[in-house]
């Protein structure tokens, strides 16, 4: 087994690709692998499906040559699929109806990737390493390009003050020597080797995992009986450390469960995390499509192609830190909100945050709760929300001109994401949330954090050999100031960030 997702000194990548016909998941935790039969994930499947999606009041494709759409709204971003009934993957097109119950992913993500988005090739292509086997299934899914499709209202255009953000051409399908196609199937063959060709997570990920859920449980109820505030933010440092497992969980189909009891538990939304950061965050990262772009105004601005006003550019950006400390307030008020609009729907783990506050409220009165229920929310938003940031807004993350020059989506991503501290093993990174490697997790989001150092390792590697650069900073104190500077100055003034640009 590839301890942490350490790669064996004998299994190298190259090498790997030619051995593996004896590969077996056995050496991924049990329930690594997919599980689209089994009873369970039929019951996760119908409690979590919600894509926010009225299906009622949308006009089919066969509406008439050239109809317009009405908008289908994700996190304050109108996408205007082409069509209802097909997916759109590197300009063909497919009829997935009769796949959707034989996706090991499932087939929620199938219909959000074509109901919510408006073409499915970053989606398909992020989310398969071995993307040659992948492209063989859905092949034999091809049907003819419709006659009619839905159309952009006249004057609809990509949402960007500096800029509109240009859709120049629609994504296409990479070539096998693509930047993109080396990495993937590099991993592809590194994951064989290590016997976890599905990329879940190793047993120790488990293990830790469940004793960070048992360790929640355990803090608050110390913070509960006690009242002490060191005893809260003990409770704030865990919950970090389990919204850090929730965010590898969601990434996961197979392991629905456990983003639920790791995210809806300290307060975030696994079902909206599963649309809006699975599927538009990670395949439009950085660009106005990017629900995360605009997530922190007006306290923080991280679009760089805009002005920031007086307050945005002395005061929040060295304020950061107490802005961060209501991260998750502004993480739950914004989901509520949505649900009042009726994009999302009620669920009823909705309640444990304000039960958590209520009964802390009830037992310790109401300044000692309001101040225990700030100081844990406070260490969590803190520490997970600044790692957050940090991933985005490095230098070289708001340098426009280069995204766009991307020659396909991995090139783009190396443009978008920010790393450092990238020699820790998996056991130690939890000092980073494991969000120090955030490149890899953009390029493979559905791999999991325990295989990171090694697919790291790959990266850097592809990176020197292609002359692709990639830059990780030797400390996360160079990123945070990158950051705190991102915030204060726009880098890229007036430029229009392209969302689908060149091969992209
Ligand atoms: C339109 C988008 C997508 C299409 C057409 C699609 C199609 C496919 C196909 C054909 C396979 C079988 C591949 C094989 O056997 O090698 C597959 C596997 C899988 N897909 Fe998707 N998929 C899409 C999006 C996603 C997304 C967004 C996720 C995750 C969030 C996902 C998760 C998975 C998983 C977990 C497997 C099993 C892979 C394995 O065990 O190695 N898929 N998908």
């Amino acid at each position: 087994m590839g301890k942490g997702g350490e790669r064996p000194a004998e299994c190298d990548w190259a090498a790997a690709g030619a051995s593996t016909s004896g590969a077996s998941r056995a050496a991924c935790a049990s329930g690594a692998s997919s599980s689209w039969q089994s009873p369970r994930r039929f019951w996760l499947e119908q409690y979590w499906r919600l894509d926010g999606v009225r299906r009622s009041s949308r006009p089919d494709a066969s509406a008439g040559a050239g109809a317009a759409r009405e908008a289908v709204w994700s996190s304050g971003v109108p996408f205007y699929p082409p069509s209802t009934r097909l997916w759109r993957i590197g300009g063909r097109w497919y009829d997935f109806e009769p796949f959707l119950k034989l996706h090991p992913g499932g087939a929620e993500v199938l219909r959000l990737a074509r109901d919510r988005f408006e073409d499915s090739t970053y989606a398909f292509e992020a989310h398969h390493h071995n993307y040659a086997h992948a492209r063989k299934v859905i092949a034999k899914y091809e049907v003819p390009a419709p006659a009619e499709l839905l159309q952009r209202p006249e004057g609809a255009v990509v949402p960007g003050a500096g800029g509109d953000g240009g859709i120049t051409t629609l994504p296409a399908l990479l070539d096998d020597d693509a930047f993109y196609s080396v990495v993937r199937r590099r991993l592809a063959a590194h994951l064989r080797c290590v016997r976890c060709p599905a990329g879940g997570p190793t047993r120790e990920c488990v293990v830790f995992f469940w004793a960070t859920f048992a360790a929640f449980v355990g803090a608050w109820g110390l913070m509960w009986a006690s009242g002490s505030v060191a005893a809260a933010l003990l409770f704030g440092v865990v919950a970090a450390v389990l919204g850090a497992f929730g965010h590898n969980w969601v990434h996961q189909p197979a392991y629905r469960l456990h983003s639920y009891l790791s995210l809806d538990t300290v307060g975030f939304s696994s079902t909206g995390w599963f649309r809006e950061h699975v599927l538009q965050h990670h395949m439009y990262t950085n660009t106005p499509w990017d629900n995360h772009f605009r997530g922190t105004e007006p306290f923080l601005v991280t679009d760089p192609t805009v002005p920031r006003h007086w307050l945005q550019a002395w005061v929040m950006p060295y304020a950061n830190p107490l802005v961060l400390t209501f991260g998750l307030y502004g993480n739950y008020v914004d989901h509520c909100v949505n649900m009042a609009k009726g994009s999302e729907e009620w669920r009823p783990t909705k309640a444990i945050l304000p039960l958590n506050i209520a009964l802390v409220v009830w037992r310790w009165g109401l300044l000692r709760g309001a101040a225990l229920t700030y100081a844990w929310t406070a260490a969590l938003g803190l520490w997970y929300f600044t790692m957050a940031l940090m991933n985005h807004n490095a230098e070289h993350t708001h340098d426009v001109e280069r995204r766009n020059k991307a020659r396909d989506w991995g090139e783009a991503q190396l443009v978008s994401s920010a790393d450092w501290g990238v020699q820790l093993p998996f056991r130690r990174a939890w000092v980073y949330l494991w969000l120090n490697y955030h490149t890899v997790h953009h390029l493979f989001p559905r791999l999991d954090f325990s295989h990171h150092h090694a697919a790291q390792r790959i990266l850097m590697e592809t990176c020197a050999e292609l002359g692709v650069r990639y830059v990780a900073a030797d400390s996360p104190w160079e990123i945070y100031k990158q950051m705190v500077r991102s915030f204060a100055t726009p880098r890229s003034l007036y430029k229009s960030i392209s969302v689908y640009g060149g091969e992209i």
